[in-house]
């Protein structure tokens, strides 16, 4: 996929998600890794309302050198980034039920197989930081180096997948995942054994 094409793909994969009540307002950023940088999108942008040509463009020393001013998240974006070669792209939401689960005890427990798929084994618990705090990232990138997504305390979901669809895809799973977690609370539901959970990352991961 070329530069464009990625362009594109945010755009629309940016509206989607918007569309279907993942992120409202301006809320969550997405980055994508190219061959020799990075798109980000634009600080206060609305997902649903991504314009092509005006995304933040970063070279490979996550330099500013395109676009409109990149999302103040671009330290948790590097995080990942840098943490984890196999990731080229990286979704932060705030989508309601992952994010409820923030302002709780964090834990979204293995209910359903695409969510282990897609999200592994463990999500940690990030401490809260203001948003944009560059003092998150060092926590972020030790976190990201052993999972591949995170909950921010009080903030919401991170997510990471091979190309901004698998990230996507990853991200909608997880607010899923976040959704069952609270519609089961207080009902002792079955969860999927370790052994499951390992064969489902033996099989998929
Ligand atoms: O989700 C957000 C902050 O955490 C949105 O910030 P930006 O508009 O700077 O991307
Ligand atoms: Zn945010």
């Amino acid at each position: 996929m070329n530069e464009q094409q990625a362009r594109e793909e945010l755009v629309a994969l940016g509206a989607s998600l918007f569309q279907r009540g993942f992120s409202v307002g301006s809320a969550g950023n997405i980055s994508v890794r190219l061959t020799d940088g990075y798109l980000m999108t634009p600080t206060n942008s609305s997902l649903g309302r991504l314009d092509a040509a005006r995304i933040s463009r970063l070279d490979a020393n996550w330099a500013h050198v395109g676009g409109d001013k990149p999302t103040k998240e671009v330290f948790l974006h590097r995080a990942f980034l840098t943490a984890r070669p196999d990731a080229g792209a990286v979704v932060h939401l705030h989508s309601t039920y992952a994010t409820a689960i923030s302002c709780l005890d964090g834990v979204i427990p293995p209910l359903t197989p695409y969510f282990v798929m897609r999200a592994g084994r463990e999500i940690p618990l990030i401490p809260y930081y203001r948003p944009g705090d560059a003092a998150m990232e060092p926590a972020i990138h030790a976190a990201a180096r052993r999972a591949k997504a995170v909950l921010l305390a009080n903030h919401g979901p991170v997510i990471c997948g091979p190309t901004l669809t698998d990230a996507v895809n990853a991200a909608e799973e997880l607010e899923e995942a976040a959704k069952l977690a609270l519609l089961l609370q207080g009902r002792n539901p079955r969860l999927l054994t370790p052994g499951q959970v390992d064969d489902l990352l033996q099989t998929f991961g």
